[in-house]
């Protein structure tokens, strides 16, 4: 631990409660840590660090001492709760009834409560445990703070990683305390209320990507149910009706005729929603009323669901880059050529060159616009974007794109869709089942485009209403207002 770490990140200056950075006394402010263990440790090492004096108080001193830093006092817990106002609480919550001999010692102390709970405990116990821990030391002011900054962030540095630390408690005086210390670590405290929040708070490191969950079990959804289409026309039908083994095509060819697939049906479905909306709208003559669960629900993950769309697409087009080097293609070129030689024959089909020129240049395009959707979905481009300039990247070129990938599975399709030794076990080729909802999605769209209708979604998006003066009813339900999706 030295080097880097030893370094102040903002020396001997504490930032003041307007913002602005103040000079501190000369003396560094003592910090109380109480535990030993790895997140006392790094929390030792990055206060020193931001300048702060630290005393940590463990059962066995002796013991732990030489694994702090040498400028950090390690002693018993007694000795260290006595000068510093401020104490961080690094044991876990069934040691906290450990700490009630200190009481006395740390009355009208600041306690900071930074646990986190298991997802068993978190579910077992209904008080969260920053509120456990005021409910032991009455006369302390418990604040909770810096449980989502694992040990190891806290060892590099706020460089890597997140930099948010919520904290909340009912004191603001404490509150501010504790802020300008995170501030002068480094991270950025985000103020999270008073300590009914705590919960919440301790809930957030349990989280894993709960807005993901459904787009990709989608995704994964479709994924099976096409591959196992594609695996009963491309592998099965040619082994069942001519014995044909042709199993080697499971990882690559299989996957990439998936892969677009479930890619194309995705990029529909994030299109579909608004096309849905626009329609409820229209039926009902207002914009005032809430869209049915089940449809807000999907507005608000079409950001998810395309770009698990843009991922597809990105496999399927490095899969298609790769076709020309397999072994299987190679050999089935060489065969064609040598039955060339044989029979004398020039191959070279005009139109199935053209169709393939045109099919690659639109996916190439097509890959190309959903690529500036990706980009500008990245937090720090978006912010640089206005309102205007984000929904046109969205919303148009989106919408772009979905046509682009529309004529790129058409003329790849071609005329295969009427050709009948195309139907395998009576199976239509599969990119003729995918081109059903991104039709309807265009088709709507084109409709709404038609004056009638564009003018009545228009005026009823600005507020009017079918019943004559426009009204403004407040939802019956205030606490949905904020997550219901507006079209
Ligand atoms: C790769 C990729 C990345 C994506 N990233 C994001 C992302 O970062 N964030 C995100 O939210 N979505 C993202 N999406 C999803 C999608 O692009 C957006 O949700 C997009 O805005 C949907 O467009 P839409 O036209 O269907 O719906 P909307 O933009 O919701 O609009 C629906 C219709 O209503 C019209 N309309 C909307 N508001 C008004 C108004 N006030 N007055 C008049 N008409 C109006 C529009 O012109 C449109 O015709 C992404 C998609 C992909 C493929
Ligand atoms: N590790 C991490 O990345 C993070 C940890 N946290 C939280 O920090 C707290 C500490 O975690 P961590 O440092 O990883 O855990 P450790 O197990 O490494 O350390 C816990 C410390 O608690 C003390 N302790 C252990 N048993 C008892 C006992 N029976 N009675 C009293 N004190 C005891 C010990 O200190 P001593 O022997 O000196 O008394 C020990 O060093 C936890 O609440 C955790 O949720 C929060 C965010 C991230
Ligand atoms: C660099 C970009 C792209 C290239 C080079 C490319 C190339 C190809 C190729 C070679 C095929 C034929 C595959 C086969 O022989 O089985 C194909 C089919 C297809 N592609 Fe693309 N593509 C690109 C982008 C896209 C994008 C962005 C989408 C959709 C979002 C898409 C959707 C499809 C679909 C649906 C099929 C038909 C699959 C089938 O039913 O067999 N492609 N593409
Ligand atoms: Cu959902
Ligand atoms: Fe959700």
């Amino acid at each position: 631990m030295s080097g880097e770490m030893d370094k102040p990140l903002i020396s001997r200056r504490l930032v003041d409660s307007d913002g602005s950075l103040a000079e501190t006394p000369s003396k560094a402010p003592k910090v109380g840590i109480l535990g030993s263990g790895d997140f006392a440790r790094s929390l030792a090492t990055r206060l020193i660090g931001s300048g702060f004096s630290v005393v940590v108080g463990s059962r066995n001193p002796k013991r732990t001492a030489g694994l702090f830093p040498s400028s950090a006092q390690v002693t018993l817990r007694e000795e260290a709760v006595s000068s510093p106002e401020v104490i961080f609480v690094a044991v876990f919550r069934e040691h906290y009834s450990s700490l009630c001999d200190l009481s006395d010692q740390l009355a009208g102390k600041i306690l900071v409560d930074v646990s986190n709970p298991t997802e068993q405990e978190h579910l077992q116990h209904r008080e969260s445990n920053a509120e456990y821990l005021a409910s032991l030391f009455p006369t302390c002011t418990v604040v909770k703070a810096f449980n989502v900054i694992s040990a190891w962030t806290l060892q590099a540095g706020p460089r890597d990683g997140n930099r948010q630390v919520p904290i909340c408690s009912d004191q603001p005086e404490a509150k501010r305390t504790v802020s300008e210390m995170v501030h002068a670590m480094g991270f950025m405290p985000v103020d999270m209320g008073s300590l009914a929040s705590a919960r919440e708070v301790e809930a957030m490191p349990l989280r894993l990507l709960p807005g993901w969950k459904v787009p990709t079990l989608l995704a994964l959804g479709l994924f099976v149910c096409f591959y196992a289409y594609n695996f009963i026309r491309d592998v099965l039908h040619p082994y069942v009706q001519h014995g044909k083994n042709k199993f080697y095509k499971l990882p690559v060819s299989v996957v990439n005729t998936t892969l677009p697939c479930v890619a194309y049906v995705l990029l529909s479905l994030v299109y579909l929603p608004g096309v849905l909306a626009a329609t409820l709208q229209l039926r009902r003559g207002t914009k005032y009323r809430r869209f049915p669960d089940w449809l807000d629900h999907w507005l608000q993950h079409r950001k998810q669901i395309g770009l698990l769309s843009f991922y597809c697409a990105a496999l399927h087009a490095v899969y298609s880059f790769c076709l020309p080097l397999l072994r299987s293609s190679r050999y089935e070129l060489v065969n064609l050529a040598v039955d060339q030689v044989a029979n004398k024959s020039h191959l070279w089909v005009e139109e199935e060159v053209w169709r393939m020129e045109i099919y690659v240049s639109l996916g190439v395009l097509a890959l190309g616009t959903l690529s500036l959707l990706a980009v500008t979905s990245l937090p720090s481009i978006a912010n640089s974007l206005n309102w205007r300039e984000f929904s046109f990247v969205q919303s148009t070129l989106g919408f772009v794109a979905l046509v682009l990938t529309t004529l790129h599975t058409l003329t790849y399709g071609w005329t295969r869709a009427f050709e009948e030794n195309r139907y395998k076990f009576y199976l239509p080729p599969t990119f003729t089942l995918t081109l059903l909802v991104p039709c309807v999605v265009i088709l709507a769209k084109a409709l709404f485009l038609l004056p009638c209708f564009s003018r009545r979604l228009a005026k009823i998006r600005r507020g009017w209403e079918k019943d004559g003066a426009i009204k403004f009813v407040l939802p019956t339900d205030h606490i949905l207002v904020e997550k219901t999706s507006h079209v």
